[in-house]
């Protein structure tokens, strides 16, 4: 799905008006339908609503939602924060036809005149939508604090008040809600970890606009879907044999951490690699083979850590590196090696990271079938700080192009950043994924499916859906506190199976 821009989506509401055509009262009208039956939908209506509107058309859509619910029987008092100003044509519209069926519209002036909210309250935020061009403050910046403080649930339309679509907001504050109402494609900042304080769970309502709009205009970032799966996924041919599916090495573990090397081989091999090999320093031996009877094993000549690199690199089709194989120095000569060696794709991930910062020279051997999966510290530690989730993102892009490579930005909506500036979001997965182990099964997913010939574009986007939806399945079965990483493996096969 294409995430649009302030600006575009702007741009999306005029194309419409003009190409439907539909009178843009009319559209405001339907904005506050799909509202107002989420709200109905959602039993919030059982309590009394307190509809806070500036003037703007975010006001408008409050005005027009107080309206459909008094309608609807639903007990409604409708506020309008006063700023002097006449408000938008759409607004204006709207208060004349919400004064035709109520005298429960009062103006707020000063604090004076905010209401008590109790736990039997609902707030619903129409104060400013995306048309904000300045971080709140005085008064307007004291009522959400109102809202946000209360015990009522908050439900803010379109964006919570004062957070801003496409820039960070970290260093303001925004009304806090239990729900958003997010109209039609989600937006940037509804994907950023230091914003979800504030957004609550986002639902997505669809408005109507104009299709046309949407297959034309290229979006700078996609979530993805669905169909993205779908146009990526390849189903097996009947005849095929397993040497079609690639040969993929796992190069994992060391002492006290053949966990690690046992989650990532189980992956590779769920997700599809036609023939495993691991490779882990003597002390996996037996871990492995008990384990992960399916795996070949390559051991190294140390006991505790891996120091070289396997005789015949040429069998593989795809490697995965890092995960538990520590820091030691051996180990980050044998990643120096890789990189100077291989010619597959690559992914990096954990320690090999870890190694990979300490020695950055060795990023100018990446090449564009290179997966990096960093979590934000191993980011931070490879590439420098960041201000916010904003930049950080740029800052992937950035890399992603310079390095030649895919990243993939780990967190809970992962990102990944393309070489040629293509930039995802991932919609599935959970918290009880932030787990010990996690990011293992990520590296062996991503392996076996570089081992199948998917692109690193592509295994990164696949490889982040499974790995999330194995994850949520196993949530619904486990609860996000039970579930393992181990867990996750076991449901690869569940998602496969609703491809
Ligand atoms: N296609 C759609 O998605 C549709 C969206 N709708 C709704 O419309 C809003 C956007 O409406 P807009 O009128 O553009 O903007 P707002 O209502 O968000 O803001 C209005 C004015 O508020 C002032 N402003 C900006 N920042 C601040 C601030 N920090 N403090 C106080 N006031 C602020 C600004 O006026 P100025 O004169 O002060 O510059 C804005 O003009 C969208 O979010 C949806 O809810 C349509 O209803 C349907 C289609
Ligand atoms: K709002």
């Amino acid at each position: 799905m294409k995430m649009f821009t302030a600006d575009q989506i702007r741009a999306w509401d005029a194309y419409t008006i003009a190409h439907e055509p539909i009178a843009s009262i009319d559209l405001m009208e339907r904005a506050a339908l799909a509202c107002s039956n989420w709200i109905l939908q959602h039993l919030f209506s059982k309590k009394k609503l307190h509809i806070f509107c500036g003037k703007g058309n975010n006001g408008g859509d409050g005005l027009a939602i107080a309206r459909l619910l008094l309608q609807e029987g639903v007990s409604v008092v409708t506020y309008i924060y006063e700023t002097g100003t006449k408000g938008t044509d759409d607004f204006q519209h709207n208060l004349e036809r919400l004064h035709k069926l109520t005298k429960e519209i009062h103006f707020i002036q000063s604090a004076e005149f905010f209401p008590a909210l109790t736990a039997d309250d609902v707030a619903i935020d129409a104060l400013l939508g995306t048309g904000l061009n300045k971080p709140i403050d005085g008064l307007m910046l004291q009522l959400v604090e109102h809202i946000s403080n209360s015990p009522a649930a908050v439900i803010s339309i379109d964006i919570p008040t004062g957070m801003f679509a496409d820039k960070s907001c970290k260093e303001y504050t925004c009304t806090r809600a239990d729900h958003t109402l997010n109209f039609l494609v989600y937006k940037l900042c509804f994907m950023m970890q230091e914003n979800a304080d504030w957004f609550g769970e986002v639902h997505l309502l669809d408005i109507g606009l104009h299709p046309t709009y949407y297959y034309e205009t290229i979006a700078f970032h996609q979530l993805i879907d669905q169909e993205i799966i779908s146009s990526i996924y390849r189903k097996r041919k009947p005849f095929s044999h397993k040497g079609v599916f690639g040969h993929a090495l796992i190069m994992a573990g060391s002492y006290g951490k053949n966990g690690a090397a046992v989650l990532s081989a189980k992956a590779a091999l769920r997700i599809g690699a036609g023939l495993l090999t691991v490779h882990t320093p003597k002390c996996g031996y037996t871990v492995l083979q008990s384990t992960v009877p399916e795996a070949m094993l390559e051991t190294d000549v140390e006991e505790q850590h891996l120091s070289t690199l396997p005789t015949d690199m040429s069998r593989y089709t795809a490697i995965g590196i890092g995960p538990g194989i520590g820091l030691h120095e051996q180990t980050a000569e044998l990643l120096m090696n890789l990189l100077h060696t291989a010619h597959q794709p690559v992914v990096l991930d954990a320690d090999a990271l870890n190694l990979l910062s300490i020695k950055k020279d060795l990023t100018k051997h990446l090449h564009e079938e290179c997966i990096l999966t960093p979590h934000p510290k191993e980011f931070e530690r490879l590439f420098g700080k960041t201000n916010n989730d904003f930049e950080r993102k740029e800052l992937a892009l950035q890399k992603a192009e310079e390095l030649n490579c895919v990243i993939v930005l780990k967190g809970h909506h992962t990102f990944i950043a393309s070489p040629n500036g293509d930039a995802w979001f991932n919609n599935t997965g959970n918290a009880g994924m932030a787990t010990a182990g996690s990011g293992d099964i990520l590296t062996g997913i991503l392996t076996g499916l570089l081992a199948q010939g998917y692109n690193a574009e592509e295994a990164a986007i696949l490889g982040v859906y499974i790995h999330g939806a194995a994850g949520d399945l196993a949530a619904q079965q486990l609860s996000q506190e039970a579930m393992m990483a181990g867990d996750i493996n076991q449901y690869i096969g569940s998602v496969f199976l609703q491809l």
